[in-house]
């Protein structure tokens, strides 16, 4: 796999070799040999499961190369799958310490392909370089300190021959980093915290070189030394601008959860930042929640997208936020185009300000505890609960409808804050929370919107919360899965389902779709878990029966049960 490979990934069919079906991540396939007219007909044509005791929460989007599928399972293992019949080619199992710590699940989003190699992050935070053919390991390094909290749950990207990755931590009040490594050696080329104050380094012949404390210092919107533990773990990994040379990559919560022990807009928690593939310099930084006191982790993919308006041709990018506003930017300068709720009730914000800075609602944010009795502040009922308006799950946009298919979840929170301090390894929240429905009869919802007019052109409603990422194509179809163990196929257009099929566990994944043999095929994985049956509060009681398992299916049409090799 080469560096045009992965540039050209959206237009070519053969193959998916980016977390994103494209760097851009629009999850777009140009591909309509599957319809509206015959995606009812759609066949699985084998499932590969992956076995043991202790498979839970499947959240990988699988790669495929040369016929050879490359997908990542619960307690960072990568398969090799021949595609055509779903036999295991290799397995490689990272051997854990007992330590890990990760917040939401045993969880991993996936690998990178470059050159013979493939790359995974692991639980222990440590990026994995392995031989495509035999999965042998080329070199292991370590990215952080797992004892700190860190570990890396996303698939890392590989652009212009870097290898870049985040973190996560965010809960255990680590520092948020992103990273370039060298994909032939393992050797580290850049590194940029995301957090105002700590210093970024680039590395020229093995030498440490200072590139700039990102914000320019400390201390500037964070009181005292709590930038020092700020969070803003950068965990969800990145997307890649090409036309503007650029980086898209989300931060998540400042820590602790606790907002009144760290008055001011703590940068760059809560926020996108275009960062140049370089040398790791911030170009510009967009922050969806300023002094965020709810877990709005601002982590969500940014998709850069071609907003054609008024007869001019912006290049954009657009996101949906934890905190309920969908966010339209300019993608070469982060300016602010538009903003708008995607879910039914935001309770903490009044709205977007001209520049897209929230006003906040008075009495929205959890009370001080120091004003109360010392222990437990003021409760406060807040929508969306942190579990987001969406979560990781990835959304996708179709450049043929010109809408955004974004799945969503209704719930609230009951928020309180606590006192708390700093302790390496420990939980960092200074808060508790329960989680509840916001309806009777559902919770998740897959709508599709017009970044246009920010409107909702249509949507379908899902008992359980929608946990898995979806993927549009040019047969006018999205497809995503549900925690009821459905891959559903739906009308780009008009949202109209058309296809589901009972994969017999919940599904996290996020389905992608290419040609084998003049046929075009679809995988997802399954398997229930995440953050949901953990966090979920009175949701985790309604979603605690689904079945966990592992696997992932493959489908197509019917014609030859295996296609021309
Ligand atoms: O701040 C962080 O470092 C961090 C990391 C992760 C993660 O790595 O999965 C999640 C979260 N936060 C988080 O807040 C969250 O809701 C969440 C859900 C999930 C999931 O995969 O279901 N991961 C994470
Ligand atoms: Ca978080």
């Amino acid at each position: 796999v080469t560096d045009e490979d992965i540039l050209a990934d959206q237009d070519t069919v053969d193959d998916v070799v980016t977390y994103g079906m494209g760097v851009q991540g629009q999850r777009f396939s140009p591909m309509n040999d599957l319809n509206v007219d015959n995606v009812k007909q759609l066949q699985p044509v084998w499932a590969f499961s992956f076995g043991g005791e202790k498979q839970r929460g499947q959240e990988s989007q699988p790669l495929v190369k040369d016929g050879v599928m490359y997908v990542t399972a619960s307690y960072s293992r990568v398969y090799a799958i021949d595609a055509h019949t779903g036999e295991e080619i290799w397995q490689y199992d990272a051997r854990l310490p007992d330590g890990i710590m990760p917040c939401c699940d045993v969880i991993n989003r996936g690998v990178a392909i470059y050159g013979d190699n493939v790359f995974f992050g692991t639980l222990d935070a440590k990026l994995v370089a392995l031989d495509k053919n035999t999965g042998k390991v080329q070199w292991i390094k370590k990215v952080a300190d797992y004892q700190e909290g860190y570990a890396i749950t996303a698939a890392p990207i590989v652009v212009k021959g870097k290898l870049i990755t985040g973190v996560s931590g965010g809960e255990f009040g680590v520092v948020g980093k992103v990273e370039a490594y060298d994909p032939n050696t393992g050797e580290i080329l850049w590194t940029r915290p995301t957090v105002e104050g700590h210093m970024g380094y680039v590395y020229e012949d093995g030498k440490k070189v200072e590139n700039g404390i990102s914000g320019g210092e400390a201390g500037k919107t964070w009181p005292g030394d709590m930038w020092k533990n700020g969070g803003a773990a950068t965990w969800l990994g990145g997307t890649y601008d090409p036309e503007t040379d650029s980086l898209f990559f989300g931060t998540g919560n400042p820590a602790p959860w606790n907002s009144h022990l760290r008055p001011g807009d703590n940068l760059f928690s809560s926020s996108r930042l275009a960062i140049d593939p370089d040398d790791g310099s911030i170009k510009w930084h967009f922050q969806t929640t300023p002094h965020d006191g709810w877990d709005y982790d601002g982590v969500n993919e940014l998709i850069s997208f071609d907003l054609k308006e008024n007869g001019k041709t912006v290049k954009a990018a657009a996101t949906a936020d934890r905190n309920g506003f969908m966010y339209v930017l300019n993608r070469e300068d982060g300016k602010f185009i538009r903003g708008f709720p995607f879910v039914n009730k935001i309770t903490w914000a009044e709205g977007l300000d001209e520049n897209g800075r929230p006003i906040f609602a008075e009495n929205g944010r959890p009370g001080n505890p120091a004003e109360m009795d010392g222990k437990k502040g003021e409760v406060v009922v807040a929508q969306p609960a942190f579990l987001g308006g969406k979560n990781w799950m990835p959304m996708a946009y179709n450049p043929d409808t010109e809408l955004f298919y974004v799945p969503s979840n209704e719930w609230s929170m009951d928020i309180w804050n606590e006192p708390v301090s700093y302790k390496k390894g420990a939980a960092f929240l200074g808060a508790g929370f329960t989680i509840k429905p916001a309806h009777d009869d559902y919770i998740g919802v897959l709508r599709a919107m017009d970044p246009k007019t920010g409107k909702e052109v249509w949507r379908y409603e899902n008992t359980a919360p929608l946990w898995g990422g979806v993927m549009t194509t040019a047969g006018n179809l999205v497809f995503t899965g549900t925690p009821e163990g459905y891959l559903k196929a739906f009308d780009a257009k008009t949202g109209k389902e058309l296809y589901k099929f009972n994969t017999g566990t919940g599904i996290v994944g996020t389905p992608i779709t290419w040609k084998m043999g003049g046929e075009q095929y679809v995988s997802i994985t399954t398997g229930w878990g995440g953050a949901v049956p953990l966090w979920g509060g009175e949701v985790a009681k309604v979603v605690k029966d689904f079945n966990q398992g592992g696997t992932v299916w493959t489908f197509k049409l019917p014609g030859e049960s295996v296609a021309a090799r």
